[in-house]
């Protein structure tokens, strides 16, 4: 006995054959009716759908025969497998393959057999429709074409079946994924940290979840009695409604928006939904989907910013208030004070005026915010006041003590210069500056007052030391430039003392002794040039310096004023005659003597002179004239 080989595609069509689920099923009509058929066209007493599992064939239809199955080994079918059409065994005895099969030797006593393999759509065999008889014969071509059309009657059946089989198997798995999806669904919705909730096309809670009752205070079961209108805040209802009925319309998706709700202990919460549309397959509105989230946390935050940056608006509103109040007080105080203030950027630009302005400047004050400097002052001063504007800008307190605002006007200002400091920067600087012209005047006058001999009238000893020292000074400034005068020309000083002074004192009173110096200090005036300084030293001494004098002059110069001298002097109740003894001290160009100096050699010469024999004149050894 031959047994069948398994075919090449055996797991797929093993595969297949339990997929379809026929193999140990309860007879069914439509195959019966098949074997029926085949039983009676062929007039055989043995008609089967076989069916080979991998170890037997099992019969799922059958005439003729009580037997369900047998071993794969021995059946006849196992070898219609590989038959690309039919396996017709004409008398089994007569073939070495099946002779001594267990099935021809014994029951059911085969000896004529034809099968035709029974096909799945995809080609696969999965079994064989065979006619089966007990006495050897032909099959004649019109009862095997029979066979094979109930055979392709069967495989239409089974591929029926194959495609419900599919069908069911699609079926199972879109339930199974739809359970799971479900599931998932629920899963998110029940658990979710943020509220959800299905909503009917009426605006009826149909389903919500654990955090959306804890946000509105609601249990479940209440919510689902409610419309989300209900809950709704009326202010926030209509937006939320027209929002709905574009959703409705297709004109949005989705639309989120913040709203309050009403808890249930009568409070309002503040949330923030997102709401979506959920169609079928037709596009027809099921229901709504709302996602809601608790934003009190939030609304507070906002609600507490806004409250602060109300009041710090509020704070900047009576800052800027006092402000403007403190300016106009400002701008009363100074526009009152007889000084000019302003305050100056670092642009040096204005940004404030008193209205000293107005009456210095001829302008508006207001006019004058913003303007530069260098547009109101003129372009002298303004040069001349630059370095002190740069100083206080670089931080330095300055003043200006001389500073003419207007040619027109003789009037002197003292200007100080402020540094306005901000955070450790110079961000500007006041000016405040006063007229000084009345002082100066004072100034001048107590100067000069210092400076004159009361009784003559001519500068006294401290304005010939000033003399001196501006003279040196200017020689020496001069001398530097090379810009001295005529050359051997230099400085001659003339240093008098009467004689016999005393006597008129003595003879006439002292008041006597006045007039007569008095007259002296005329005399001197009168012989010496209009440059020439003269001034009373005191008592009874003179001193006349002269600048620019050449040596051969210095001569002629003492000799005049000797002679001036000795000419008698006709006073109120008598007439004097005095003399004058002179001594000279010469500081020509390139001499550097000193004041002191000067004055000592003059004075040690004059002693000379007296001792001479006064009324005459004496050059200091180191001033020889000139011969
Ligand atoms: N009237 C008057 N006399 C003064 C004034 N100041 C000083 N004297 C006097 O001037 C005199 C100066 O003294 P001396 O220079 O010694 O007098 P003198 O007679 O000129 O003497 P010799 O210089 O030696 O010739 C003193 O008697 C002082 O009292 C003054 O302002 N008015």
């Amino acid at each position: 006995m031959l047994i069948a080989p398994l075919p090449a595609n055996e797991a797929a069509r093993l595969r297949l054959l339990k997929h379809l689920e026929l193999l140990d099923t309860p007879p069914e009509e439509s195959f019966d009716r098949i074997t029926r058929l085949l039983a009676g066209m062929l007039q055989v007493p043995i008609a089967l759908v076989s069916l080979i599992d991998e170890n037997r064939q099992w019969f799922k239809s059958r005439i003729g025969t009580d037997v369900c199955e047998t071993p794969r080994d021995i059946a006849f079918c196992a070898h219609a497998l590989h038959e690309a059409d039919m396996l017709v065994i004409e008398d089994a005895h007569a073939d070495t393959r099946f002779a001594d099969n267990p099935l021809v030797v014994g029951p059911p006593f085969i000896r004529f057999y034809a099968g035709v393999p029974l096909r799945s759509h995809d080609g696969l065999v999965l079994g064989t429709l065979c006619a089966i008889d007990t006495q050897p014969r032909k099959l004649a071509p019109n009862a095997a074409a029979a066979l094979r059309d109930l055979a392709r009657t069967l495989e239409r059946e089974i591929a029926q079946r194959e495609a419900a089989m599919d069908t069911r198997l699609v079926q199972e798995q879109d339930r199974r994924t739809l359970a799971l999806s479900e599931a998932r669904f629920s899963t998110v919705f029940q658990r979710s940290p943020t509220g959800k909730a299905l909503v009917d096309l009426q605006g009826r809670f149909i389903d919500v979840n654990p955090k959306l009752c804890e946000i509105t205070g609601y249990a479940a079961e209440e919510l689902l009695q409610k419309t989300f209108a209900e809950i709704t805040h009326p202010d926030d209802l209509e937006q939320d409604l027209r929002l709905l009925a574009e959703l409705m319309v297709d004109r949005r998706q989705s639309f989120s928006m913040e709203k309050r709700y009403l808890r249930r202990d009568g409070s309002w919460i503040w949330v923030q939904i997102s709401v979506s549309l959920v169609r079928d397959e037709e596009g027809t509105p099921v229901h709504l989907i709302a996602v809601i989230q608790d934003i009190a946390d939030r609304k507070r935050d906002e609600a507490l910013q806004h409250d602060y940056q109300a009041e710090l608006e509020h704070r900047v509103r009576e800052r800027t208030a006092a402000l403007a109040a403190s300016r106009e007080m400002l701008q009363t105080i100074t526009d009152n004070l007889p000084v000019l203030i302003a305050h100056v950027n670092r642009e040096l630009r204005y940004t404030f005026n008193n209205d000293m302005y107005r009456q210095v400047f001829g302008v508006d004050t207001s006019e004058l915010t913003g303007k530069p400097l260098a547009s109101v002052l003129r372009p002298e001063l303004y040069q001349q006041l630059l370095p002190y504007f740069r100083r206080a800008l670089a931080g330095e307190r300055v003043t200006c003590d001389n500073v003419r605002y207007s040619l027109a006007q003789p009037r002197v200002w003292s200007g100080t210069y402020v540094p306005d400091v901000r955070d450790g920067e110079v961000v500007g600087f006041y000016v405040m500056s006063q007229d000084v012209t009345e002082r100066k005047r004072a100034e001048k006058l107590m100067h000069d007052k210092a400076m004159l001999d009361p009784l003559t009238g001519l500068p006294n000893r401290r304005a010939l030391h000033e003399k001196m020292e501006q003279s040196f000074s200017a020689a020496s400034a001069s001398g530097a430039s090379g810009a001295s005068g005529d050359s051997g020309a230099g400085l001659a000083l003339f240093f008098m003392d009467l004689d016999g002074f005393k006597g008129v004192n003595d003879s006439h009173g002292h008041e006597t002794g006045d007039a007569l110096l008095r007259q002296v200090a005329q005399r001197i005036r009168q012989v010496v040039r209009q440059q020439d300084f003269v001034s009373r030293l005191a008592g009874d001494e003179f001193v006349v310096v002269a600048e620019h004098i050449p040596v051969a002059a210095c001569e002629r110069v003492a000799e005049s004023i000797r002679a001036a001298l000795a000419r008698p002097f006709v006073l109120d109740d008598c007439t004097v005659c005095i003399g004058t003894s002179i001594g000279i001290a010469l500081r020509p160009p390139e001499r550097q003597t000193g004041t002191a100096q000067l004055l000592s050699e003059a004075d040690a010469a004059m002693y000379e002179a007296k001792r001479r024999g006064r009324n005459g004149y004496c050059f200091a050894p180191t001033s020889p004239p000139a011969s």
